[in-house]
């Protein structure tokens, strides 16, 4: 079905047009009738297939640009899906002229109290600078007449949930509240049906959670073996693109270090660095000017960044549904992807909790040998050649091979030069420290640790206290960092 057969206003067809939209995916089939009607509604599909727009369509239709207050409201785990659902909103609304403005910690709030002078239609915000400024203020919710829960799962869950109801106590009771994930876990939905009005459930069925145009493998590797296969994967697969997410801030920090020691270009994203760190690292990876990602689960929900080919989970996430965002981040809008993830040998439990959340099996992949390794960087070396030769650009060096030629075998000749060109697999010795396997146990050490450190260190933006692959404990972690004016709490431990 397309977007001209649905019941919307000119402007807002044409923005699509604009986006380059023709035919609906499911979700936006099936749920902006649904929205249209005024109803809530909790939308479930799968990672990449236009959730954005499937609110963002009936969110703007219901804005009027000429009212002084805000209309409605996106509220997102993290500040740059914030950033990013802004953009998407201010695309659907470019000819009926609604702005959405970004509001989220890391950034100057002064600036933001400009941007709000200016009375945007529609706030995309994260959740902390968003309380922060209703406490001020500088917003107020009392008009709007729409809020959605983008990753609600990730919203509702321990970390967020007081915010949550904060914010929603400031909103009107007779408000449409729209909630949109790839994954909802049943207790979650229990929750989040607390404080909505008999929503309307819109699941796009699928034979499994994940997406099929997503190969998804494992591999078998002991801790200290983790980052070797890891270069050997890169040498053989060549990744376009690829995003390596590591459990903590500290192993994303390691990481990203010891690939730039092996020669590889890496940047790192996670919610200890500076906000402005954080954008320029994205941008970069965007622009294309690195091919590797290292991140934290800051990067693993809702970023849609244009071919993204390969994801390595270099660690097991905390929970199956972060598995099934973290792979989410290739394999978009109907491209493929393929997705690889290192497992210790106790960690196997985790392995199939996943497949059963996602029914989908994952293949069992060996670690690439040394030769292996050498071979694909080889295949890269003949390729360089061989391009340097159809692009017939080398006659000034004729007279140099001339030369070589007259005194070698032209067998020897040309393989020196593969050599040469080879990037060989780098042995570099490298020493992470060392990370415990996921725990089966509630609480393990490993998180403790990373808790403490975060609590020393702020400006992230999330909580994972008291989440584990068997229990969603609601225990206690909640800290109050330092972060801005001591207000924004302190949401990060493994962000
Ligand atoms: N109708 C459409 N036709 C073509 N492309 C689309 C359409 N709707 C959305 N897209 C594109 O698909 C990509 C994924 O969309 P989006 O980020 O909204 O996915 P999502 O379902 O929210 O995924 P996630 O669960 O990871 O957040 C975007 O690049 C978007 O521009
Ligand atoms: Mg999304």
């Amino acid at each position: 079905m397309k977007f001209s057969e649905l019941n919307i206003s000119e402007e807002i067809l044409k923005a699509t047009e604009r986006m380059g939209f023709t035919e609906m995916t499911p979700i936006q089939e099936q749920s902006i009738p649904v929205a249209e009607t005024g109803v809530d509604l909790i939308g479930q599909a799968q990672t990449g297939t236009g959730k954005t727009t499937a609110f963002g369509i009936p969110m703007i239709e219901k804005a009027d640009p000429d009212a002084a207050e805000i209309q409605g409201v996106v509220i997102t785990p993290t500040r740059e899906l914030a950033i990013q659902n802004a953009h998407e909103l201010n695309a659907i609304g470019y000819y009926k002229k609604v702005r959405t403005v970004a509001i989220y910690g890391g950034q100057d709030i002064q600036k933001q109290i400009r941007d709000l002078k200016r009375r945007p239609s529609i706030i995309s915000a994260t959740p902390g600078r968003l309380l922060d400024h209703i406490k001020r203020r500088t917003i107020r919710l009392s008009d709007i007449k729409m809020i959605v829960l983008d990753e609600a799962d990730e919203m509702l869950n321990m970390g967020f949930i007081d915010d949550i109801h904060e914010i929603l106590e400031n909103t009107p009771q007779e408000r449409q509240t729209l909630l949109f994930s790839a994954t909802m876990p049943g207790p979650i939905q229990h929750l989040a049906e607390k404080f909505m009005k008999e929503p309307k459930k819109v699941q796009i069925k699928a034979k499994t959670l994940t997406v099929s145009l997503i190969e998804q493998n494992y591999v078998k590797v002991r801790e200290a073996e983790k980052f070797d296969a890891l270069t050997r994967f890169l040498d053989i697969q060549l990744p376009e693109r690829a995003i390596v997410f590591g459990r903590t801030k500290r192993r994303v920090d390691e990481l990203m270090r010891a690939l730039q020691k092996r020669g590889y270009e890496a940047e790192g994203i996670h919610g200890d660095l500076t906000q402005s760190k954080r954008d320029l690292v994205l941008r970069r990876f965007k622009q294309d000017e690195v091919k590797l990602l290292v991140a934290t689960d800051v990067a693993a929900r809702g970023l849609d960044i244009s071919n993204v080919t390969h994801v390595y989970n270099f660690d097991l996430p905390q929970d199956p549904e972060s598995y099934v965002h973290r792979i989410g981040r290739t394999g978009r809008a109907g491209k493929t992807g393929m997705a690889i993830t290192f497992i210790t040998p106790s960690e196997f439990p985790h392995l199939r909790m996943i497949e059963k959340l996602t029914k989908q099996p994952m293949k069992q992949v060996q670690m690439p040998s040394y030769q292996e390794a050498l071979l694909g960087q080889q295949k890269v070396a003949v390729e360089t050649l061989k391009s340097s030769l159809e692009k017939d650009n080398y006659h000034a060096y004729e007279l140099r091979a001339e030369e070589l030629l007259s005194d070698n075998d032209p067998q020897d000749v040309v393989a020196a030069a593969l050599k040469v060109l080879t990037k060989e697999p780098d042995t570099t010795p490298i020493r992470l420290t060392h990370e415990a396997p996921l725990s089966v146990k509630r609480g393990s050490n490993n998180r403790g640790r990373s808790q403490q450190r975060a609590s020393h260190n702020g400006g992230g933006n999330r909580d994972r206290g008291g989440r584990g692959f068997y229990s969603r404990n609601r225990d206690n972690d909640r800290r109050h960092g330092n972060s801005y004016r001591g207000k924004e709490r302190q949401k990060s431990n493994n962000y």
